[in-house]
């Protein structure tokens, strides 16, 4: 199977701290994998570097077999864990603006978005909930035809039933051949959308395996597990 996204040995300093040491790992197309670590294992800091907004220390980030740079970011949809919105946009400008920038953004895919997620074209940015604007960031990210969509915390800070709705939505909206990883620390309500999961720990991989081999070989959830990894933390 294809390689859309190759990480290798990335590391990143702030200053004397270790955000991210010797990270490496693969992802094929097709499959929803979930980036899971504590606050601070460095989730954030991979999602930038591989979304091209910040650069690696030492190390190497391929998509599709190119560097990561203009034509990458063109094929990769980022939702970052803040918001990219303006807050004089309402949600119609938010697409716009979305659509002026991406030249794969899909407007038919974005109404179906909007009408599911509930939000109304003149509602404003600065006044939508916590967790209608992460609908509306997650419209954004998914209404692009991209090769790979880097979801950063997309259920962080919402109650059960927004998360609910917004997995809900992933789940809908998915394109079976397009892939996705994203990063959580709320393991328990998400993990049923997963194919593999990463857990990333003080900035290190500690394990990348299918969703399927922990289930069936340890007997365990993911939640269970991510539960015993990061006991000390
Ligand atoms: N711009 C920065 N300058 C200095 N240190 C930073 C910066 N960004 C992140 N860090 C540090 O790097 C480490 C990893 O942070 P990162 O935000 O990547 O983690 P995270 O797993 O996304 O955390 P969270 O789940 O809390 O969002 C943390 O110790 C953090 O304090």
């Amino acid at each position: 199977m294809e390689n859309i996204l190759e990480v290798h040995n990335v590391t990143k300093k702030y200053r004397s701290k270790h955000a991210l040491r010797g990270v490496s790992f693969n992802l094929n197309a097709g499959k929803i994998t979930g980036l899971l670590g504590s606050n601070g294992s460095g989730k954030s800091t991979l999602m930038k570097i591989i979304a091209g907004l910040t650069q690696p220390t030492s190390g190497r980030v391929s998509i599709i077999g190119g560097a990561v740079g203009i034509d990458s970011k063109a094929v990769v949809s980022f939702m970052p864990d803040k918001p990219l919105t303006e807050s004089w946009m309402n949600v119609k400008d938010a697409l716009k603006f979305q659509s002026d920038f991406y030249p794969d953004f899909d407007q038919t895919k974005a109404s179906r978005m909007l009408e599911f997620m509930k939000l109304r074209a003149q509602d404003k940015v600065k006044d939508l909930s916590k967790g209608m604007n992460e609908r509306l960031q997650l419209t954004l990210a998914l209404s692009r035809r991209a090769s790979l969509y880097l979801l950063d915390e997309p259920i962080g800070g919402v109650d059960p039933v927004a998360r609910t709705k917004i997995l809900n939505a992933l789940v809908e909206f998915y394109e079976e051949d397009s892939t996705i990883l994203l990063s959580t620390h709320l393991v328990s309500d998400i993990e049923r959308i997963f194919d593999d999961v990463i857990f990333i720990k003080e900035g290190e991989i500690v394990m990348h395996t299918a969703v399927e081999d922990i289930r069936l070989r340890q007997g365990k959830s993911i939640d269970e597990l991510f539960r015993e990894v990061y006991a000390e933390c």
